[in-house]
């Protein structure tokens, strides 16, 4: 088994929406980021690469690196979850906390573990994701921001992916290139 856990923030800047966990929410305000923003996926990413000592999202996505301006931070999850099973681990559970006072976060909560447990190749039941403001303190008090901290679990994998629980293109591939014989199934 082995543990890792992530930080991000991003600042509210200019924009009509924030993106969280790949699911669009309407807001007075967006994040500023080289990416989409996405401080769930960020966070994710970075214990992802933490539990696998792999270094952090900064290493693998440079800021700054114009293959990463505005993209969708799904496709460095699915980098990061690509890791992940060619060293032959797979997701035990994954625990996410948001930070802000707004947007309420609740309403969202199913998409986003939806989006992420496609993402991972798990059940949604191993994703949690949470809520909380900071009671008008700090940054993300003031409304500056939001702030997302991430623990995963991996354990070794047993088994075969199951392509049929992660089923997007990406990941069907991925798991087709690694192990030619499910290619298909
Ligand atoms: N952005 C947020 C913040 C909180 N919630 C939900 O509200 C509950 C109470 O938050 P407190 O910070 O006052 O403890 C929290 O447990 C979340 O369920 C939210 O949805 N969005
Ligand atoms: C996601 C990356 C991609 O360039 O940029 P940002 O969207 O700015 O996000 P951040 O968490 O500040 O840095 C990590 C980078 O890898």
């Amino acid at each position: 088994m082995r543990i890792g856990q992530g930080i991000d923030v991003h600042a509210f800047g200019p924009g009509d929406h924030v993106v969280l966990a790949g699911v669009h929410i309407l807001h007075e305000r967006g994040l500023i980021a080289h990416s989409d923003g996405d401080v769930v996926i960020h966070a994710l990413c970075d214990a992802l690469l933490g539990a696998l000592a792999l270094g952090d999202i900064g290493h693998h996505f440079p800021p700054g690196d114009p293959r990463w301006k505005d993209v969708n931070s799904r496709h460095l999850l699915l980098h990061c979850a690509a890791l992940m099973i060619e060293r032959r681990y797979e997701l035990a559970n994954a625990d996410i906390t948001v930070i802000c006072e707004r947007p309420k976060i609740g309403p969202h909560v199913d998409a986003m573990r939806r989006n992420l447990s496609i993402d991972l190749g798990c059940a949604i039941g191993d994703v949690s994701v949470k809520a909380t403001t900071s009671e008008k303190l700090g940054f993300t008090g003031r409304g500056e921001g939001i702030a997302a901290s991430a623990v995963v679990l991996l354990q070794r994998r047993r088994e075969k992916v199951n392509v049929s629980v992660g089923s997007t293109p990406e990941l069907r591939a991925l798991v087709g290139r690694l192990e030619p014989d499910l290619e298909g199934g």
